[in-house]
């Protein structure tokens, strides 16, 4: 598997340089298409780098956005991965992007998931460019180790996938597997030496499939352009 490897002095330098390559990928794709399609992840870690991309020169009414996975609460809720998004990067000219919302007002995200699915099939497929968080467990976007969904997620046919994290808080809406490694360009965004070291072993080490973590089996699937930006 070959995945470039970029690291960075500080935050601050890798949210820039991240928001520059983001903003790159778009514009190619924008010229090559008329249009663009971002997915983003959520979490802590990605709202800098939202900030910056929002002020690059980028005809973002020609972009059609939305995360690769949600957890299943309302979007003025303070985990709401959507909420980070709406706050940070849908702001000034960026607010121009087609933000398709991966909630809906159903009790649970296995109950939401067919609406899900149709909002999704109308953005413009494969993503060009799909910014992939990971967990110190492992997991990526919403592929949960030892979820009682996960083998079917990563096998699924479908867009998304609902999810019930064996640890972590809420139920979760994910792009599966599939969808995730159709895209043209994907990109770990992660910090902290904890961290690098856990991707270093996720992808170095030998273990039966449904042993490995979801981020390694993600990225063993993605035939495109996969990079990772780090930073301490
Ligand atoms: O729950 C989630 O966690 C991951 C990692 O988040 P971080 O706060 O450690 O950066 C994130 O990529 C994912 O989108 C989110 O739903």
């Amino acid at each position: 598997m070959s995945v470039q490897w970029h690291e960075f002095a500080s935050k601050d330098q890798l949210d820039q340089q991240l928001a520059q390559t983001i903003g790159q990928q778009l514009n190619l794709a924008i010229a090559a298409r008329g249009k663009a399609s971002l997915a983003v992840s959520g979490g802590r870690t990605p709202a800098g780098m939202f900030k910056a991309l929002s002020e690059l020169d980028i005809d973002f009414d020609k972009v059609y956005a939305t995360l690769v996975d949600e957890r299943w609460v309302p979007v003025d809720h303070a985990d709401s991965n959507e909420r980070t998004v709406r706050q940070n990067l849908l702001v000034g000219k960026a607010a121009a992007i087609h933000f398709v919302s991966p909630v809906s007002a159903a009790a649970t995200p296995h109950e939401g998931q067919a609406e899900i699915e149709q909002r999704f099939a109308t953005l413009p497929a494969p993503f060009d460019v799909l910014i992939l968080g990971m967990g110190e467990d492992g997991h990526t976007a919403s592929l949960f180790p030892n979820a009682p969904e996960l083998e079917a997620a990563c096998a699924s046919t479908d867009l998304v996938a609902a999810v019930t994290p064996p640890v972590a808080p809420h139920k979760r809406i994910t792009l599966t597997l599939p969808t995730i490694a159709k895209a043209h360009n994907v990109i770990v965004h992660i910090t902290g030496e904890g961290k690098k070291e856990l991707l270093q072993t996720a992808l170095t080490e030998d273990k039966p499939l449904t042993e490995q973590y979801p981020i390694r089996r993600v990225l063993d699937a993605v035939k495109g352009n996969k990079s990772v930006f780090w930073t301490a």
